[in-house]
């Protein structure tokens, strides 16, 4: 029989209303019919900050949840002193069933995936058209993790002040995927309603390598801004102490952006390699004439002769094996 506590999905495991039930346990675990909802706006080692009505609320998870974790925009229930005065604390005593699950592995052969943040509906995949170079290999990786997520993915070009946007529009705006372009330029004349449109009402990850521009972005867009630079005074750790993502309201409260730290990649371990084809929208049709299961990295994919005909670019059919290809080594070892 499975125990309470010791399986992390155990989502529903809740008192019975009728508490004369016969259950053998060793501890009433209360209802917690009081407990307030919050949404889980970051995580700094094992301290979660929750906001409950317009209060920050620093909570931990209650013993109950067991390996359950909760990330950053999770909604939770939370219990014990809601004031959000200083060196309080709360506890956590249940995650409420997510909408959506954007994960990531640290790398291609990374066993342990880890939930980056919950219930966000749209992810922002930030790009720098130069300094530093464009990546598109990147881009398709986010892409395969947006569609795995299933958020809408929104590609956002930085920098076109210093580079021009078309030679990765030729590519991606092709793909039937909504972009945006902004530069040094939109920042100084307060010009990033092109992008306050797209994030109304909805929550929108944002990822990126560091350097492209994301936090210049995000600045710009939410009412109180991301505290960069505070050295803690106890532990000496300066900025990126915490590894966690951090949710911020818009400007006008309709809608949120999670900023997530910069990571060099964004391991895909976790995601079937058979569903890898499905971020390639402009090869997906290439692949009908495959045999039966092909992975599209076998002698016999038809993708090659699609590819080889004209109707999709070399580069991104590249741009699929190598994912793939990483995919591959792990099932391998
Ligand atoms: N030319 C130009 N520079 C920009 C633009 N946006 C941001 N930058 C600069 O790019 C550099 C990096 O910007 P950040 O916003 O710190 O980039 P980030 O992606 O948040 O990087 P990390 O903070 O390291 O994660 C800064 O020097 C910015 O001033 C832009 O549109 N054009
Ligand atoms: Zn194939």
């Amino acid at each position: 029989m499975r125990r309470y506590g010791k399986n992390p999905d155990e989502d529903d495991v809740r008192v019975r209303p009728n508490r004369k039930g016969n259950r053998p346990r060793t501890s009433i675990r209360p209802k917690h019919e009081d407990a307030a909802e919050g949404m889980v706006l970051t995580v700094d080692r094992g301290r979660l900050t929750v906001l409950v009505d317009d209060r920050e609320v620093v909570a931990m998870k209650a013993r109950e949840l067991g390996r359950k974790s909760a990330v950053v925009g999770d909604r939770v229930a939370v219990v014990g002193d809601l004031s959000g005065a200083k060196d309080t604390l709360a506890r956590i005593v249940r995650v409420e069933e997510r909408s959506s699950v954007l994960r990531r592995t640290a790398d291609d052969t990374d066993p342990y995936e880890r939930v980056v943040v919950a219930n966000a509906d749209q992810l922002a995949i930030v790009t720098a058209l130069a300094d530093p170079e464009p990546r598109p290999r990147m881009i398709d990786r986010c892409l395969v993790a947006a569609y795995d997520a299933g958020l809408d993915p929104l590609l956002v070009l930085t920098k076109s002040d210093l580079a021009p946007a078309e030679p990765l529009l030729e590519t991606y705006g092709a793909l039937d995927l909504d972009y945006v372009v902004t530069s040094k330029e939109d920042f100084l004349t307060g010009g990033v309603e092109q992008i306050r449109q797209r994030l109304e009402g909805r929550a929108t990850a944002f990822v990126g390598h560091s350097g492209v521009g994301k936090t210049t972005l995000v600045n710009a867009l939410v009412e109180r801004q991301r505290t960069t630079g505070h050295v803690n005074a106890v532990t000496g750790r300066g900025r990126h102490t915490t590894t966690s993502a951090l949710a911020l309201p818009l400007r006008d409260d309709s809608g949120w952006v999670i900023d997530t730290p910069g990571v060099r990649s964004f391991g895909l371990a976790h995601i079937d390699p058979s569903r890898v084809i499905h971020a390639f929208p402009d090869l997906e049709p290439g692949t009908e004439e495959c045999p039966r299961a092909c992975s599209h990295d076998e002698p016999d994919c038809a993708l090659d002769a699609w590819v080889a005909a004209g109707h999709a670019e070399p580069a991104r059919l590249d741009s699929l094996r190598r994912l793939l290809a990483t995919r591959e080594r792990r099932e391998g070892d």
